[in-house]
């Protein structure tokens, strides 16, 4: 940089800014792109919050491959221009080329949003804060109001607007935009949120559970229910080797996993189009599970429970095979039992639980996610049934 001449808010201090960057990407793997470009990210600064991932059909050029979409929200003792030198070191490590098409493919994009409350153009443009372009980005504000809903970001004008508000003047009000919320599996699959519920049932191989306890814990009789799962059109199959039954003695790693692996073995085998979700708070397990072929880490403690370390929960940018660090779903926090119980209760209540749930009421629970579009894509079935007890 060789002259530039600030508007305001140049130069730094020795205390940490929060800096907002947003990630996009639409070549090769993407999922994993971003998460990458994440941990690149933690290299140079602390990352405080990541928003949910989301697809996004392509602004500008639209002839190109929908992109995912995330922001996230950084503390960093960093000079702007310095920010700005390592995320653009972080593209170039993806193989992004200066040169190319403007607004074309991309492997990864980063753009520093906003940085603190500073206002910052350069004499050529190489850096202006905030962004210039996010007020006119739902692919910007969408993940951004994920993160903080009272993050102001400034304008010229002195006065300064919160993403929320921003997204909100930007669709004229309405809550819908163009953006679907994905899950990623740990293989890279994305479950769409609000489009349509996955049904997940619950094969519980342990001898003391209080929904199927004892039932399924040979993989000769795991593998006939996973049968009657498949034929009934469910999505996922939530295996778990540990009772969360209240107070259920805790089994230990190696007792979990001589309960679960062979039966994941089998049913990945005969059944690979089922998604499998691991069922256990203990990160070695999940790690082992995933190994094996798990795709979605359901830790009912959300990493907090010893036996993951305590980690802390992660949001939803979630698809390393490192399962340690990665909890996709963790139905009490986000709430599915509750508000699915209350919405059906007397429509699909007394009807079983299994997958002996009829055409219609399995289109009910289907369709009441869709309509919401808020709940995650995944129903868990035992959960759903059990909430709508009288
Ligand atoms: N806030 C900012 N964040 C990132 N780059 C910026 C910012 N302000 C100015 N720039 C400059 O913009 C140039 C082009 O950036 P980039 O390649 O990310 O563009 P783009 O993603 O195709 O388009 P857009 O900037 O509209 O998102 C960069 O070389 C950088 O110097
Ligand atoms: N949906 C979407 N469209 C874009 C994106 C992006 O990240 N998402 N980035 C662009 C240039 O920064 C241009 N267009």
């Amino acid at each position: 940089m060789t002259r530039h001449a600030f508007r305001r808010g140049a130069h730094s201090t020795a205390s940490s800014e929060k800096v907002s960057i947003s990630l996009g990407s639409n070549v090769g793997n993407r999922v994993s792109a971003i998460c990458k470009a994440l941990d690149e990210v933690r290299q140079f600064a602390n990352v405080c919050r990541t928003s949910f991932l989301y697809e996004s059909p392509p602004m500008y050029v639209e002839e190109q491959p929908a992109l995912l979409n995330a922001a996230c929200e950084i503390e960093t003792t960093l000079e702007l221009l310095d920010v700005l030198q390592a995320v653009k070191r972080v593209e170039k490590k993806f193989g992004r080329d200066q040169k190319s098409v403007g607004y074309g493919p991309r492997s990864i994009d980063l753009d520093i949003i906003a940085y603190g409350e500073r206002l910052v153009q350069t004499s050529d443009d190489k850096l202006v804060i905030p962004h210039p372009r996010r007020a006119e980005r739902d692919f910007v504000l969408r993940p951004l109001s994920d993160n903080s809903e009272d993050c102001q970001i400034p304008r010229t004008d002195g006065t300064k607007r919160s993403a929320v508000d921003l997204l909100s003047y930007l669709l004229g009000g309405e809550t819908d935009c163009n953006l679907v919320k994905v899950t990623p599996t740990n293989t890279g699959k994305l479950l769409k949120w609000g489009s349509h519920t996955l049904l997940m049932g619950i094969i519980n191989a342990t001898p003391d559970s209080f929904s199927d306890g004892g039932e399924n814990n040979r993989v000769s009789s795991a593998l006939r229910r996973a049968e009657e799962f498949a034929k009934f059109d469910f999505d996922v199959l939530d295996i778990g080797g540990q009772s969360t039954r209240p107070g259920a003695e805790t089994v230990g790693a190696n007792e979990e996993l001589k309960r679960v692996l062979a039966i994941t073995d089998a049913i990945r085998r005969e059944f690979p189009s089922l998604i499998i979700s691991t069922d256990t708070f203990d990160a070695s397990v999940a790690s082992e599970m995933v190994a094996h072929g798990a795709e979605i880490n359901n830790d009912v403690a959300a990493t907090q429970s010893t036996q993951s370390g305590g980690r802390r929960h992660g949001r939803a940018i979630t698809c390393s095979k490192d399962a340690e660090d990665e909890v996709v779903t963790n139905l009490k926090r986000v709430g599915v039992q509750k508000p699915l119980g209350r919405r059906h209760k007397g429509k699909v209540d007394g009807v079983g639980n299994g997958p002996e749930l009829c055409g219609c009421k399995r289109k009910c629970v289907r369709s009441c996610c869709t309509s919401s579009g808020r709940l995650p894509p995944i129903c868990h079935f035992t959960a759903i049934w059990q909430t709508c007890l009288p």
